[in-house]
């Protein structure tokens, strides 16, 4: 019987063709499997490169392209294109093995040839990209001759960047790593270590080389297998991981880890590969904590656990929690509830405590507020003498001794009128349950993952880490600074959690194009994010490996106008086939999300607002908070307008407070950012009026 691999870029180039085809596709390699090797129908492609390549009918107009070996009976499904594009690509396609890694590469030969002759028909004398790495060490990290000496001819990122489209793929990732700037020793850490020693590649077993190459090739075991892999093409994550992500997820560490990198890397994905990796060694109910403060999150994640643990002992043992329901949980014991103080509430109270007080206008309700939950509660300050001999960072706004001294009544009052009240907030009820479990014995967790690490508040970090036993693997942080919408800034270190020499940086973006990435990245361009731990976020190497349009930029002179447009252009993507559930828009406010969806619906496409309920078949329009955790292959992120992002509602008055102001436009810009990174394949952006400042228009 056939044994069939399809290659891992096919995958995404398979979304794209026609439901019919994508039927077609699906129903000759279910059957494929079944054919012996004589009643298989592969036509050789005359003056191949390589001689391995067939083609293979699956329509009167398509064919798909197989790797045949000589012996044998692996075959590798590698692309599926319209007749003649078939044969065309076929024929100027080579297969090798790589020398330092023994996986199969696949290279455009004859682009690579053609460059070459170029190349050396034209001097430069401006400094090579490659000056500093000698041959010797191209060739450990895998660096064939013919490649080594197109690139030795590149004095620019540009050009190497072009290659990606004729370069085997392993070693064009080899040449991105040095020309970013690490050592020979990093890029060769970054690699996948061969499972066998080099001097045993056989660099003509290409059968051998395929079954070493999990992350260029998925192998189906049957019908079943493929049909699924066809079904979910997103969810290679899966089966397999880059090593970098394995190490992560399938590590052990002395204590608290994390794993860090930009939107689309993978971070959670590594999360619950971990969650599933601790309930494998764990025997008691509920012992792993998978949580995070982003809303929708625990469901989508649970949702995603469930389809990589089908062993329903196992998922017993993880619970899949928002941080502030695990407290809600311990301080109710899982019975009865708890009166929550509605946001409407909370201003009326701090005016009572004002007024009862006496309290002069500089201490409103809004600077009140930020001063209890990012001064008291961020340091766990329990005294007057404690909050005396504060700092106070990130508060602009100077405060005297005798200040002190009155907001701390003012916030004591507010507070003891509260229990008083029985009524609670998410703060009082995390910090009653920090109180329990430190008053306590037990540790309800033994393993505690963290997703969006980025956005929780010091008083949640301390309840986590009051929730698990200390020891190995105890805490998992997966988080990205760039991508923080909400207020908190920590030091991980000051909360009694220490990550040094447990991080783990991904620099792979497996969801977005590289054109999307680097528009995206613009938005953040200088902005100064720090890394949770005493020192500075960086994005340095991180990279999208696939290609695709620009996104696109308009500007109109009316709402109206605006959103005939967006009409117009989620239009355009269902005409493509991409699916309605499978586009987002996202605007900066529940209104126009409302208009939106309004707008969408009066012409015809379905469509909902994330925030209720949303189907596969309809597009989802939600808030820029919303669209965390989520993904589509088209996103239109519209009202961009000067007015609308940043809101001035968002932002502190630089007046009033210039640390404040300048770290609201910062999260408004990081906002901004994680729409526009939501985006697979397509992203326009849009606004009415003149554009927001954060545009680079
Ligand atoms: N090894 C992999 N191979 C293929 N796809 C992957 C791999 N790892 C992650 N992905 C895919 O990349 C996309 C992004 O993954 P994930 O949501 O885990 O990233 P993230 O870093 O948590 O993103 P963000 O920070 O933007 O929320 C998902 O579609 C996921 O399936």
């Amino acid at each position: 019987m056939a044994r069939l691999g399809v290659y891992r870029d096919f995958f995404r180039h398979f979304l794209k063709l026609e439901k019919s085809v994508q039927d077609q596709v699906i129903e000759v390699f279910s059957k494929f499997q079944e054919a012996t090797h004589a009643g298989l129908h592969l036509e050789p492609v005359a003056n191949a490169r390589d001689p391995r390549m067939r083609t293979i009918r699956i329509t009167l107009f398509w064919r798909g392209v197989v790797l045949a070996p000589d012996k044998g009976d692996l075959y590798v499904l590698l692309n599926v294109l319209p007749h003649d594009e078939a044969y065309e690509w076929a024929k100027r396609r080579h297969i090798t093995v790589n020398a330092a890694t023994g996986v199969i590469e696949l290279r455009d030969l004859v682009t690579l040839e053609e460059q070459t002759a170029s190349a050396a028909a034209f001097t430069d004398t401006s400094t090579p990209l490659f000056a500093n790495v000698n041959d010797a060490d191209m060739e450990r990290l895998g660096i064939d001759r013919q490649v080594l000496d197109l690139a030795r001819t590149f004095n620019s990122d540009d050009q190497l960047d072009k290659a990606q489209a004729f370069f085997p793929k392993q070693q064009h990732d080899v040449l991105v790593g040095l020309a970013s700037g690490m050592t020979v020793d990093e890029v060769w850490a970054s690699l996948p270590a061969p499972s066998i020693e080099t001097s045993q590649f056989d660099p003509e077993d290409v059968v051998a080389a395929v079954e070493r190459s999990p992350e260029q090739v998925l192998l189906v075991s049957g019908p079943a297998e493929l049909m699924a892999a066809f079904a979910k093409p997103f969810a290679f994550w899966r089966i397999y991981l880059h090593p970098t992500q394995y190490d992560a997820a399938y590590g052990s560490f002395s204590g608290p880890a994390r794993v860090t990198g930009g939107p689309g890397t993978g971070k959670t994905v590594v999360a619950l590969h971990r969650a599933k990796h601790l309930a494998t060694d764990s025997s008691d109910e509920k012992s792993v904590l998978v949580t995070t403060f982003i809303r929708t999150l625990p469901s989508t994640m649970e949702d995603a656990l469930r389809q990589l643990v089908d062993d329903e002992d196992m998922m017993r043992r993880v619970e899949v929690r928002h941080v502030d329901a695990v407290a809600y949980r311990l301080v109710t014991g899982g019975t009865g509830n708890l009166a929550l103080l509605r946001p409407e509430d909370e201003k009326p109270r701090w005016t009572r405590v004002i007024r009862s007080l006496g309290l002069p206008s500089r201490f409103d309700e809004a600077f009140l507020s930020h001063e209890w939950r990012e001064v008291i509660l961020t340091q766990d300050i329990n005294s007057l003498e404690e909050y005396q001999q504060a700092p106070r960072p990130g508060r602009g706004r100077a405060v005297g001794h005798l200040q002190k001294a009155q907001i701390w009544d003012a916030i004591s009052v507010f507070t003891d009128a509260l229990r008083a009240d029985s009524v609670w907030t998410y703060e009082t009820i995390c910090l009653e349950a920090t109180r329990l479990l430190r008053d306590g014995e037990r540790k309800p967790y033994k393993h505690v993952i963290v997703d969006e690490a980025q956005d929780l508040s010091p008083w949640h970090w301390r309840l986590l880490r009051a929730a698990s036993v200390h020891g190995p693997n105890d805490l998992f942080l997966a988080g990205d600074t760039h991508q923080r919408i909400y207020d908190y800034r920590v030091s991980l270190k000051k909360l009694g959690i220490d990550i040094t020499g447990r991080s783990t940086r991904l620099k792979i973006n497996y969801r977005t194009t590289a054109e999307i990435l680097g528009w995206s990245l613009v938005l953040l361009r200088g902005e100064r994010l720090d890394d949770m731990n005493g020192g500075l976020d960086t994005l340095a190497g991180y990279r999208s490996e696939v290609h695709g349009a620009e996104p696109s930029l308009y500007g109109f002179p009316t709402q109206h106008a605006e959103l005939e447009a967006l009409v117009e252009t989620v239009r355009r993507w269902t005409d493509q086939g991409v699916a309605p559930g499978q586009i987002g828009v996202a605007v900066r406010s529940n209104m126009l999300a409302d208009q939106a969806v309004a707008k969408l619906k009066a012409a015809s496409i379905p469509a909902a607002a994330l925030a209720k309920k949303h189907t596969d078949s309809e597009v989802g329009v939600g808030t820029m908070h919303r669209m965390k955790g989520m993904e589509f292959r088209c996103v239109a992120v519209i009202g961009v307008g000067e007015h609308a992002v940043p809101p001035s509602s968002a932002i502190t008055p630089a007046e009033e407070d210039l640390i404040a102001h300048n770290q609201d436009l910062q999260q408004e810009r990081c906002l901004l950012f994680v729409a526009c990174t939501r985006a697979r394949e397509e992203l326009a952006v849009s606004w009415h009026g003149n554009p927001s400042t954060f545009l680079p228009v």
